[in-house]
């Protein structure tokens, strides 16, 4: 893609192998315009280099690099960067989708380079992924725009302080759908069914809700299957019984929060 230039991934583990596969997928990033920095060999890396992306190339490669992605593990940055600093251009941004990690902090570490964080979902791999974008700087932030739009609903926060929210809500929210659609699948069994049919059933109605959705406000999708006295109202009361619905996904959120502040 014209104005995107030379990519450095580093780490490819379940959300570095998203973004590739994306990348790949959408044509955002040519594979000839990639660079991918894994201690191990990686099956999305392969099918990368198989296209003519660069697999741990001489560090002199990153010279031409635009961007510098960091998807390695919150605690380990440091480590992996600072022996690739004396290798980048002037002109190169680090791009960094490392949960609860702040721009100061990385900053401390690799001073002198427009930081842009990104929270993607893994959903990026099929180019139907969600993204929340900040940067201070806007070179940065078009950059990260221009990489994560073409494969994620996007949106541009005002405020690095509403990162680990946005982390806790769309970064975590699918392992709670899922959480919840196991939970739904087990009361169902409870109900009667055989475990099965109750998977089948809540993965299904999981599937079919979010087809569905498309941009209708959520209350009146909800009016649409709850008949007034009916067994949907019923069922949706006891599960806001005392509020605690909202409580639930209050707590759900802030424990997330928290330890993204804790990682970073
Ligand atoms: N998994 C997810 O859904 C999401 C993850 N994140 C963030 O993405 C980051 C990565 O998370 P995961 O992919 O889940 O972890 P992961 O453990 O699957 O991947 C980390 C990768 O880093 C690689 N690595 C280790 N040392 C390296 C080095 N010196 N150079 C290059 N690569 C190296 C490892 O081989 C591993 O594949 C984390 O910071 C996390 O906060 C953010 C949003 C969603
Ligand atoms: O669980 C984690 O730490 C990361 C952040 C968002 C999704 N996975």
């Amino acid at each position: 893609m014209p104005g995107v230039g030379l990519v450095v991934l580093i780490g490819c583990g379940r959300l570095g192998s998203a973004i590739l596969e994306g990348w790949l997928l959408t044509q955002t990033v040519a594979a000839a315009d990639l660079i991918i920095l894994s201690p191990s060999e990686k099956p999305a890396a392969e099918v990368a280099r198989a296209q003519g992306a660069r697999i741990n190339p001489p560090l002199e490669a990153l010279a031409e690099a635009s961007v510098i992605v960091l998807a390695v593990k919150p605690a380990m940055w440091r480590d992996v960067v600072t022996p690739l600093l004396p290798f980048l251009g002037d002109r190169a941004v680090i791009l960094s989708v490392m949960a609860g990690v702040t721009a100061p902090t990385l900053a401390e570490g690799i001073g002198g380079w427009p930081i842009v964080r990104v929270m993607p979902t893994t959903g990026v791999s099929r180019g139907r992924g969600v993204a929340s974008v900040w940067s201070a700087d806007d070179r940065a932030r078009a950059l990260g725009q221009a990489l994560f739009e073409p494969m994620a609903e996007t949106v541009v926060l005002a405020d690095e302080a509403l990162m680990d929210a946005a982390t806790a809500v769309a970064g975590s929210g699918a392992a709670y759908f899922y959480a919840f659609t196991e939970a739904l699948a087990r009361a169902g069994e409870a109900a009667g069914l055989d475990a099965m049919t109750a998977d089948v059933l809540a993965r299904a109605t999981l599937r079919s809700a979010a087809d569905s959705m498309g941009e209708d406000a959520l209350e009146a999708l909800i009016g649409r299957i709850a008949s007034p006295g009916g067994s949907t109202r019923a069922g949706l009361d006891a599960l806001a019984k005392d509020g605690r619905l909202g409580v639930m996904l209050d707590e759900t959120v802030a424990a997330a929060v928290r330890r993204n502040r804790e990682m970073g």
